[in-house]
């Protein structure tokens, strides 16, 4: 037997040891390097991977391998990118093909994967391969050096882009247009467990992603004047987001509907179309499904972001390029802006959008938006504006009911390949998460843990699981000092810098938690909270609970870092 098969042999044994999920988590990007002198080298496709196997599995594999080889035999894990690439040639024992994944007998996500491969193409399987390049960020936030992480940065930068009105990110959008360096690092401070559920499901993230969203994972263009020919992007639209993932229901029904009917005539019916409702429901996912579907008729799609597109005029002016910039938006067949309500009050970016708006509209171009309200309800909105997004069809998207909270869970769970228990299911379901980014994220979190536990999926597990984001306000007696010095121990914050004036930015973010939690989790009233911080005011305290409040909503890792934090309150 040489190197291959002898792996082939040990992953098919070791499949027979640990669940599926476990098994397609660690062992599927895995192959055999060489086996010389007693050392069995395998190749791993991430360093966090190589972490967790030495750490869970080296034994297990080492025994296995002893009883195949009928040798002792030492195990070594090298990451895929630190290896060069093999060559299919004499001497190596590598698999001929680096797209070469293993052909499993048995287990469902084998089989899942196999439809996969026959359905999509060689770079998906590529993704999967040993040989594609490892998605080395998980690994960065399993580093514990603390005080200066990228991802305190990146609050910092919240709190900054917050004083100048900027618009909340998109998560989301984020995630996708972000290097996957990035990913994983924005929690900055988090317990092993959490970190780890986090490295879990970028891994299952990164596996199973489709091959068009790997293109998709680069970072977003920068601002360019001329639109190249062919369907183009400003913002990448998610390959996720198309009309077929999108799960119909009684509560957006009306906005697929019309979403639906826009993108088979763009131009000539509902134009413009406004989509509006609160918050994770679907209405960039819309948006994005009426791009692809431009796309596929050969259009120019542009989608952007109105903070994009107000950051674009900003330095139009700025750098005397209006007239570029006119021309770029007016090649556009169908214009998709995201989160519209961000313009107003914004003089220059409102003016120049009403003039974008009235030349695409007079030449039939198709303009949707999206928005968190009505027009009617965007306070600051110059009225010519609020009566042109008023022409069209304004559309809401609400939050879905118990059936369609079941109907989204049970196609997430399809598409991430899990059968996921009806029990587990109904469980998710439950009415606090009621925006469909909280569902998913809640599922996630749940396969996760029964992946890094090694369990099956049960309704006990998706309740240990989720019991910080959904029983938080059952567990909790906690006082205000006892929050202060939790927090202080959590974020080495020393609690009276927590309650003093001090701006730094290690301060303000672990202060900011702390008014987040007393709020949330003690009995005391917002005067007693700012009391115990120092003598702040109401208002000050308030600003930090929705400072705090929105990243959770937007950041999945947010809040699992505050679940974090809260259970390491009980550690104590
Ligand atoms: N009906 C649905 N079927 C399937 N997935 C959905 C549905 N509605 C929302 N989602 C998913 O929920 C997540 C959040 O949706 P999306 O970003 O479109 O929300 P949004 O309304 O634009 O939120 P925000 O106002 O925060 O930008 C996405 O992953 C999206 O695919």
């Amino acid at each position: 037997m040489n190197a291959k098969q002898i792996w082939q042999t040990t992953i098919e044994r070791l499949q027979t040891k640990v669940s599926s999920a476990v098994f397609t988590t660690w062992f599927q990007g895995t192959s055999a390097l060489s086996f010389q002198d007693g050392v069995f080298i395998v190749r791993v496709p991430t360093t966090f991977a190589k972490a967790h196997l030495e750490g869970r599995f080296l034994e297990t594999i080492r025994s296995i391998l002893s009883e195949v080889t009928g040798t002792t035999v030492e195990v070594q894990f090298i990451v895929a990118k630190e290896v060069p690439e093999p060559k299919a040639s004499a001497g190596t024992e590598e698999s001929p093909s680096p797209k070469r994944t293993y052909r499993l007998s048995k287990g469902r996500f084998a089989a899942a994967l196999r439809e996969k491969r026959a359905s999509t193409n060689a770079s998906a399987i590529n993704s999967m391969a040993p040989t594609s390049p490892a998605p080395a960020p998980a690994y960065r936030s399993v580093q514990h050096e603390r005080p200066k992480t990228p991802a305190l940065e990146e609050k910092q930068n919240f709190d900054e882009e917050r004083e100048l009105r900027r618009p909340r990110e998109k998560r989301e959008a984020r995630e996708h247009s972000e290097p996957q360096e990035m990913r994983g690092t924005r929690s900055f401070r988090e317990t092993r467990e959490q970190r780890e559920l986090q490295e879990i499901q970028d891994h299952q993230e990164n596996h199973l992603r489709p091959p068009k969203q790997m293109a998709a994972a680069h970072p977003v263009q920068e601002y360019s004047p001329t639109l190249p020919a062919g369907p183009s992007f400003e913002g990448l639209l998610n390959p996720r987001y198309t009309f077929s993932s999108f799960i119909v229901g009684k509560s957006n029904q009306f906005g697929h509907a019309a979403s639906l009917a826009v993108s088979e005539n763009p131009g000539r019916i509902y134009n413009p179309l406004f989509l509006y409702g609160g918050v994770g429901l679907g209405k960039t996912h819309l948006l994005h499904a009426i791009g692809h579907a431009g796309e596929e008729a050969g259009l120019n799609v542009l989608y952007v972001t109105s903070e994009k597109f107000t950051n674009e005029i900003i330095n139009a002016i700025r750098f005397q390029k209006t007239e570029e910039f006119r021309a770029k938006y007016r090649q556009i067949d169908i214009l998709l802006v995201d989160d519209i309500q961000f313009i107003a009050g914004k003089e220059s970016t409102e003016e120049e959008f009403f003039h974008t708006f009235n030349t695409l509209h007079n030449a039939n171009k198709q303009i949707v938006v999206t928005s968190d309200r009505p027009p009617k309800a965007i306070s600051s909105l110059q009225d010519r504006l609020r009566s042109r997004f008023e022409w069209g069809l304004l559309a809401d998207v609400q939050a879905p009911e118990y059936d369609h909270r079941l109907a989204i869970l049970r196609s997430k769970a399809e598409s991430l390949r899990f059968t996921v228990p009806a029990g587990v299911l109904e469980y998710v379901a439950r009415p606090e998460c009621s925006s469909v980014r909280e569902l998913e994220g809640a599922l996630n979190r749940v396969i996760a843990y029964a992946t890094l536990h090694d369990a099956p999926l049960t309704v006990p597990l998706a309740a240990q699981a989720l019991e910080h984001i959904y029983d938080k306000k059952v567990a909790s007696n906690l006082t205000v000092s006892e929050v202060l010095d939790g927090v202080s121990r959590y974020y080495s914050v020393d609690a009276t810098l927590l309650r003093g004036k001090q701006r730094d930015r290690d301060i303000v973010w672990p202060r900011q938690v702390a008014m987040y939690i007393m709020r949330e989790e003690t009995s005391a009233s917002l005067l007693q909270i700012g009391s115990a911080l120092g003598g702040r005011d109401h208002t000050t305290i308030m600003h930090g609970w929705e400072k705090v409040h929105t990243e959770m909503t937007n950041n999945d890792q947010i809040r699992q870092e505050i679940a974090a934090v809260l259970e390491s309150f009980q550690h104590h």
